[in-house]
């Protein structure tokens, strides 16, 4: 970096000092804290997200969000220029850079890091940046701050692209380095132009039932429902009613969101025992997680949860079934047929049903640590990779290969079997390749999909839901004195340090039928989270319980001295 850089950086710097004592870290999704502490860090990402465009010479994006978290907290994460999260190997910079002392030390560490990255200042390519923000009244002030991080680089460009939902801007990161349209207006007429096509290849003769054609989404009173009523209207054929959409002056996330209903099992604000039959949906704070539900007849606060990993099964079985009508032998006796590895990406909180559904289905079943980057990237090895976290972000990624190779197969077939089923396969999935959000978890695409698929099958969400049925199933959480002091592996499911604590949560599991159990530090709260599954819920509480016990007397404050 030149004297010229260098002093540009230090001179805006100066502007927003760190608070005293705040230490982040760019945990599972960004930073994310009181929004009154950030602006120094926001500022500081607006830096990377620069340094990341001039390294990879193409559009990076900037999105200020906490999610599900309480309307007070904000964060930010960045999306890198394939649209899916921030590389790995720079979250050790991230944090580093957030939690620098003082301007000089910023400069000193940033100059470091340009020479060890390679970047190359030299003006080539400016730096190009894409924001985004929730709608969270901190957002406003935070922007700025984000603007003011990326103009401390030469050249750099920020566009600012308003309130969008976290995947909206992914998207529109992703679309651009592709060289595709990224208007927001396009993302709409992508998602619904695809949508229509695979409504529009719905077998005839199956026909919904009346009541199942309304569907009532939750938008956790954020920038989810919003968006919605844009896609609504343009959809202009389904008859969706739009709650909690923030306008009704409910709060963010507070008794809302498909995180609250997900971990609370209850129905959110705004729902009540008329709703008894209807299918229901959540969205969480940014859009970027989905799940479905049912108002049960006997408690107008009981729900039947369809979760991720039942939007999951339901995406993974229409897609095998699409494979296999496509492998069928058509008319053209074509016997060079691609056999497509199709992956789903589960993570240990998935529900033992699920699992086991999935692999009775006959699919090659994986699990990762928790974390959309970890499931993403598994995925994504995969030509069909279907990915989705319980709490309900997840996605279905294609791969080049095998979308080109679909594109040519369904060329083919249009010339010589126009309109036969084999053809229709191939639409279908080329349509679910352009509907469901490539670049990360989507709820409006997601939802859109669930919608078309339930309609292909002429399903009710009664039916959906009863694909399996989830083992009952407790999460815990337990403060303890350091979270960092555990070490786990196998996609977290077994404890490997402190020593003998995993031998203790085994004597338990063994003392339930189908009791499964596993503790892990949380990545976004200081906290280890448990988990306990069982074969009925009094066994899922007690084992949860036990083990959490053993967390406590093995890290806990008592055992601290
Ligand atoms: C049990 C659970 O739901 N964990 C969530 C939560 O991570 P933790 O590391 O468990 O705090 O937040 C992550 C980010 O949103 C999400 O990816 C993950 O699934
Ligand atoms: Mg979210």
């Amino acid at each position: 970096m030149n004297d010229n850089q260098k002093s540009l950086i230090l001179n805006s710097s100066t502007q927003y000092p760190l608070p005293q004592g705040v230490k982040l870290s760019y945990g599972t999704a960004g930073f994310r804290a009181d929004a009154s502490i950030l602006e120094s860090t926001v500022f500081r990402v607006g830096i990377l997200a620069a340094l990341r465009s001039l390294k990879t010479q193409a559009l990076t994006g900037l999105m200020i969000t906490a999610s599900h978290n309480k309307v007070n907290d904000n964060g930010v994460k960045i999306a890198d220029p394939s649209g899916g999260m921030l590389t790995q190997e720079w979250e050790p910079f991230a944090d580093a850079i957030s939690n620098s002392p003082t301007p000089q030390h910023l400069v000193q560490l940033i100059d470091e890091f340009v020479k060890k990255e390679n970047i190359r200042f030299d003006g080539a390519r400016s730096a190009e940046i894409l924001l985004g923000r929730d709608t969270r009244p901190s957002g406003e002030s935070l922007l700025e701050a984000a603007k003011q991080g990326v103009y401390s680089i030469v050249g750099a460009t920020a566009t600012d692209m308003g309130i969008l939902t976290t995947p909206q801007l992914h998207w529109m990161v992703r679309a651009r380095n592709k060289g595709m349209k990224a208007t927001e207006l396009d993302y709409f007429e992508q998602l619904s132009s695809s949508f229509r096509c695979l409504v529009d290849l719905t077998p005839n003769q199956i026909k919904m039932n009346k009541t199942d054609d309304k569907l009532v989404v939750d938008g956790a009173n954020g920038v989810g429902g919003e968006k919605l009523e844009v896609l609504k209207k343009i959809l202009n054929s389904m008859v969706i009613e739009v709650r909690n959409s923030g306008k009704e002056g409910g709060v963010l996330n507070e008794g809302v969101g498909a995180d609250y209903v997900q971990k609370e099992k209850v129905v959110p604000q705004g729902f009540y025992l008329k709703d008894v039959g209807i299918r229901c949906a959540s969205l969480d704070g940014d859009a970027d997680r989905l799940v479905y539900f049912s108002v049960q007849s006997n408690n107008a606060s009981n729900i039947d949860l369809v979760d991720g990993d039942k939007i999951l099964s339901l995406f993974a079985l229409f897609i095998k079934e699409q494979l296999s009508i496509l492998k069928m032998e058509g008319d053209d006796h074509v016997d060079e047929n691609y056999e497509a590895r199709l992956g789903v990406v589960q993570t240990a909180y998935a529900n033992g049903a699920s699992t086991d559904y999935l692999k009775q289905l006959g699919l090659e079943v994986v699990f990762t640590p928790t974390g959309v980057k970890y499931l993403h990237e598994k995925a994504a090895e995969y030509d069909i990779g279907i990915y989705f976290e319980a709490n309900g972000h997840g996605t279905i990624l294609f791969s080049e290969g095998f979308l080109s190779w679909l594109d040519a197969r369904n060329n083919e077939l249009s010339s010589k079997s126009k309109g036969s089923e084999q053809q229709k396969a191939a639409l279908r999935l080329l349509a679910v390749s352009n509907l469901i959000n490539q670049a990360v978890g989507d709820a409006l695409s997601g939802l859109l999909l669930v919608e078309a698929i339930l309609q292909y099958k002429g399903w009710s969400i009664h039916n959906w839901s009863e694909l399996y049925h989830d083992l009952p199933s407790r999460q815990l959480k337990v403060k303890v004195v350091d979270r960092t002091a555990v070490v786990t592996a196998n996609a977290e499911t077994v404890v490997v340090r402190p020593p003998l604590i995993q031998e203790a949560i085994n004597v338990e599991v063994a003392k339930y039928p189908r009791g499964r159990s596993f503790i892990r530090p949380s990545g976004t709260e200081d906290v280890i989270r448990i988990y306990a599954e069982a074969s009925i819920q009094e066994a899922a509480d007690s084992l949860a319980n036990s083990v959490a016990k053993l967390a406590d007397q093995f890290l806990g404050f008592g055992n601290s001295g």
